[in-house]
């Protein structure tokens, strides 16, 4: 944990236009569908099947997919159960941000751990983080 985040000095910055107004812009409200599975179990083309229906459908939608998040932001990470659980924090904040901007996230990763999930859930507004499991 880096000193910055235990600062007393942080405070939450508010914006005149919020969530609400996104929504209302948008006419979509933000949520995260997270699919779980197994490597090879159709995570990743449920995921842009799903995204592409919901495109075809005119709502904005953002698929953020394990395997492309670890040749980026997540390149620094392995597959311990640290590591991971580490990846899918990220994920999940990231998912939080996607979601509050009013978009559809739709995240796919193994997170075969239930309480890495339950982290992320927590950490969403009620009603807004639907998990979907993917078993072939
Ligand atoms: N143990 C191990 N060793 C090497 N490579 C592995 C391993 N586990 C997963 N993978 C590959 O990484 C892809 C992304 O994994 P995730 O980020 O979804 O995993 S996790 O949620 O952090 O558990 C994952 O993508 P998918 O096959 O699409 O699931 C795999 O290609
Ligand atoms: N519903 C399905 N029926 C049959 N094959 C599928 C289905 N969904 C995915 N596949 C195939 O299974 C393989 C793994 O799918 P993929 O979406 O890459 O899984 P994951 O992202 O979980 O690793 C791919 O070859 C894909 O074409």
């Amino acid at each position: 944990m880096s000193a910055v985040g235990k600062s007393a000095n942080i405070f939450w910055q508010e914006c005149p236009v919020g969530k609400l107004d996104r929504q209302k812009l948008l006419k979509q409200k933000g949520c995260v569908v997270w699919i779980t599975g197994l490597s090879g179990s159709g995570k990743s083309t449920l995921a842009c099947t799903l995204g592409q229906e919901l495109h075809s459908r005119g709502k904005l939608a953002y698929v953020l997919d394990g395997d492309n998040l670890r040749q980026g932001l997540n390149k620094d990470l392995g597959f311990s159960a640290e590591d991971r659980a580490e990846n899918i924090r990220r994920v999940g904040e990231v998912a939080k941000l996607f979601a509050d901007a009013g978009l559809i996230c739709i995240a796919s990763l193994i997170s075969p751990y239930r309480k890495d999930r339950d982290s992320c859930r927590s950490i969403l507004p009620d009603l807004s983080f639907i998990e979907v499991s993917s078993s072939s």
